[in-house]
């Protein structure tokens, strides 16, 4: 028996890029290792280990307050694990200092876009890089040749992000006109831009129109596939989950049940389990 769902239509899942295959020899770009927490009495998260490699694609799944947002909450360092550590961009954390999360390579997009709907769409990505840059405020006022290179680089990495997530035509608009699918889009930028080596995406495909789902789930894996970062991701569209994912880790009340393949945890029985006993995510 396995998860009662129909593959999706094809996402192009794209050789692996020379440069992904390279660093995918070294460490992971996120490891999670024995990840508790509290809340009061409740014990929402426990023993939890997961890794992220370089390259991979890899989904956090479960049922219904499994507890998927409380992990990502700790890997973004809004949350304080009760037990456990964190490792990012080779250091190891019990607390993630949320303020230095873009200079750790990390870069996150939320349930809710948090987009600035007054600002155009080009202003809105390009927002995306203020944390990762180098040059202090100051340097950017003062004028100083690292913060010029690093504003002619952002407007570089602007303009190839509106080409290649096909948001050219709308580029001048204020992200408030856009419909939501597109607003998706300017969301990954904005996250893309950082050029993170980790990229956290809380319900990427929630909302979006049926219709546009493949093209945004085929932007993902070629950004992944031309930048070599790696995704961790929760999202409840299992047929798409199916598809995006090299590697799923599933939850359930806060316990790792089952990790690997997309096909094997399908057919993994805890998994089958506690989805027919506690009803689809
Ligand atoms: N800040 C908090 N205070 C108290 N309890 C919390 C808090 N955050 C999460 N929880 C509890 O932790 C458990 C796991 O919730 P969480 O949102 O992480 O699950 P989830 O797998 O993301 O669920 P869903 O798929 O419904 O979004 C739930 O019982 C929830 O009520």
């Amino acid at each position: 028996m396995s998860l009662p769902l129909a593959w999706s239509p094809a996402v192009p899942r794209g050789e692996r890029s020379d440069a992904v295959a390279r660093r995918a020899a070294v460490e992971p770009v996120l490891a999670l290792q024995g990840i508790g927490l509290r809340f009061g009495g409740l014990q929402v998260l426990e023993g939890v280990d997961l890794a992220v490699q370089p390259g991979e694609i890899h989904a956090l799944i479960g049922p219904n307050g499994a507890g998927k947002s409380s992990l990502l909450n700790i890997i973004s360092g809004l949350y304080r694990p009760s037990a456990g550590r964190v490792q990012l961009g080779g250091q190891r954390f019990r607390r993630v200092p949320t303020a230095r999360l873009a200079r750790l390579g990390v870069a996150r997009s939320f349930q809710n876009l948090a987009l600035f709907p007054g600002l155009d769409l080009r202003a809105n990505i390009a927002l995306g890089r203020v944390a990762a840059e180098r040059a202090g405020l100051f340097a950017q006022w003062l004028g100083l040749a690292r913060a010029r290179r690093e504003a002619a680089e952002a407007r570089q990495l602007t303009e190839a992000l509106i080409q290649q997530l096909g948001l050219a035509e709308v580029a001048d608009r204020p992200v408030a006109t856009l419909p939501y699918g597109l607003k998706k889009r300017v969301e990954l930028a904005r996250a893309l831009i950082a050029r993170p080596r980790l990229l956290l995406l809380d319900e990427p495909l929630a909302g979006v129109p049926a219709e546009e789902k493949p093209a945004l789930a085929a932007l993902i894996r070629e950004a992944r596939a031309r930048e070599g970062f790696g995704v961790l991701l929760i999202e409840h569209d299992l047929a798409w989950v199916l598809a995006l994912a090299d590697r799923l880790t599933v939850l359930d009340r806060g316990r790792v049940i089952a990790s690997g393949a997309p096909e094997a945890v399908r057919q993994d029985p805890a998994v089958v389990a506690a989805y027919l006993g506690g009803g689809p995510a």
